[in-house]
């Protein structure tokens, strides 16, 4: 999905915190946003993931006023195409890995339904094979990180909105999580990745400087 957001305004409590932000995220390509801590990373990939309402400017999704969208129209995008990997990561402690994946149990709770096959490929692709019965509880930071992944497979959204995946992740997990985004990318899907590390950002098609107040237009484009 092509997703474009043309000077983009947001104000927290009265401060601004994006200032006309520009840009333009291509499927097949991963898209990074850097800046300095506090530059607005998160904000504009929860504006463009439409978990953030803008103040001014719009943002297009395959052409679609996205920003006009109301509640319902929002719910829809996030369950057709959208998968979010946040820093709180959005999972159900008490429920098993494997319910975090896919979302699906039996009606007594007991057993988890969904696709057997892309719930074991979702899990070995992540280094969780094995865990589908563990509670999400007894998981690591960098485990639920994993798992929060995992869940974004199984999914097979068609864009993929990441905020700093590689935070709590040591170099084999990191190199694992940054060569899963190029898989996605590769598959055609849009990837958008909030990011410190200089290795996703090397390994992006596009970067983004977000940095409020400065002049509007920062797309650099690596390719
Ligand atoms: N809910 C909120 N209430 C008040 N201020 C907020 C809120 N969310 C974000 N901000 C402010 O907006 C600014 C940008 O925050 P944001 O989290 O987008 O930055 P960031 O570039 O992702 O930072 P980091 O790299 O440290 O994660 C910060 O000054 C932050 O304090």
């Amino acid at each position: 999905m092509l997703v474009e957001a043309q000077d983009i305004s947001v104000a927290i409590g009265g401060r601004p915190v994006l200032d006309s932000e520009t840009l333009s995220c291509r499927p097949g390509t991963m898209t990074a946003l850097v800046g300095p801590s506090g530059s607005g990373k998160t904000t504009l990939l929860h504006c463009l993931g439409l978990l953030l309402p803008v103040d001014r400017g719009r943002i297009t999704i395959d052409g679609d006023v996205v920003t006009d969208y109301g509640a319902a129209a929002r719910r829809r995008f996030w369950r057709d195409h959208a998968a979010f990997v946040l820093q709180d990561y959005g999972l159900m402690d008490e429920e098993s890995v494997a319910f975090n994946i896919t979302m699906r149990a039996s009606p007594l709770g007991r057993r988890v339904l969904g696709d057997r096959e892309r719930l074991a490929q979702a899990l070995g692709r992540t280094g969780l094979a094995g865990r589908e019965e563990e509670p999400a509880s007894h998981l690591s930071g960098g485990e639920k990180q994993r798992l929060a992944l995992a869940r974004a497979i199984y999914k097979q959204a068609r864009i993929l909105f990441v905020d700093e995946p590689t935070a709590s992740l040591d170099a084999a997990n990191r190199t694992m999580v940054i060569d899963l985004f190029t898989d996605f990318a590769a598959s055609g899907r849009t990837v958008i990745i909030s990011t410190h590390d200089s290795e996703i950002v090397d390994a992006c098609e596009s970067r983004h400087e977000v940095a409020s107040g400065r002049p509007a237009e920062r797309l650099v484009n690596n390719q």
